[in-house]
């Protein structure tokens, strides 16, 4: 057998690191999960054992503990630009680097009516993430939401699709659309306010859901991507992954009962999965950008 080594990246993945900023009694706080990978020749590692040009995935991890300190955490964004480029600029043998962040968001636990000091709640179960890759053709910036779950109850219909000897599923006018939203977007450019685009985009993203009235999942895709990339001109690619979470009528006539769209049975699997890439006419090209490793947290 005759066998290559085609590739290879490594790193530290999903480092936990919290800041607080203590500077006066009202503390702030952010909450990362921040993966680190490294690209460059280090066949040699894998081929002979030869450690000479791995830099210790254990130093990457410092690496977060480190900045977290020094530089605080602005955005998680600005925290990824921050580490990639230290391993590509400060790291010899780096010729390029991928940082993968998740926020956990916490917001102020409301006491006796006022947002308290320093005391937190997680808000939620959605999560923010940034993916920054930096290598010889500059830094690309992805930001991002995942499981940010929507519902609305009517204005949305799926009828008139394709039907063959094995459709069973009915023309629905007024279904419940229910999904659990994905959403990445390739900003161009690095000199950006990443939290104010952020809270835009998520905006966008929720309006575009609440007002057009939905023929499908893939349309109301297409609308968001689109009013996202209306809304911030420094977004040039939105990828929207979004599971149809289906909503189906209880069957209510074994009890003489009707039910005109008011109880559901809430399946979980399995789901229809939409998914888009819209893009803006004339984006710079992405490069290795979307490029996530096979074990990617
Ligand atoms: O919005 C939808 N898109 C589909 O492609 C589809 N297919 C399906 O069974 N229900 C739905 N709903």
């Amino acid at each position: 057998m005759t066998a290559r080594l085609h590739a290879h990246q490594y790193g530290k993945a999903e480092t936990r690191v919290v800041r607080i900023v203590r500077d006066t009694p009202r503390h702030e706080i952010r909450d990362l999960n921040v993966s680190t990978v490294l690209r460059g020749d280090f066949a040699a590692a894998y081929l002979d054992g030869d450690q000479s040009a791995v830099l210790p995935t254990d130093t990457q991890k410092n690496m977060s503990f480190v900045f977290a300190k020094t530089h605080g955490i602005a955005s998680p964004e600005q925290f990824a630009i921050l580490l990639g480029r230290h391993f590509v600029e400060h790291v010899e043998p780096v010729s390029g680097a991928r940082v993968d962040v998740q926020e956990y968001a916490w917001v102020r636990a409301v006491v006796d009516g006022a947002e308290h000091d320093h005391t937190w709640v997680r808000s939620g179960q959605e999560v923010r993430t940034a993916s920054v890759t930096v290598d010889d053709s500059g830094t690309t910036v992805i930001g991002g939401l995942r499981d940010l779950t929507v519902l609305k109850s009517t204005a949305s219909e799926f009828r008139g699709f394709l039907r063959d000897e094995f459709t069973t599923l009915v023309d629905a006018d007024d279904r419940v659309l229910a999904t659990s939203l994905t959403v990445q977007w390739r900003y161009a450019g690095t000199d950006l306010d990443y939290d104010a685009t952020y809270a835009v985009v998520r905006a966008v993203i929720l309006s575009t859901f609440a007002a057009e009235h939905s023929l499908a999942l893939q349309q109301t895709l297409w609308q968001m991507g689109e009013a996202v990339l209306d809304a911030v001109p420094q977004v040039v690619e939105v990828r929207i992954a979004a599971p149809n979470k289906h909503h189906f009528l209880a069957d209510l006539s074994p009890f003489g009962l009707p039910n005109p769209g008011e109880v559901f049975f809430a399946a979980d699997r399995p789901y229809g999965l939409i998914e888009a890439v819209v893009v803006r006419e004339g984006a710079p090209d992405a490069g290795d950008a979307w490029i996530r490793s096979v074990g990617a947290p």
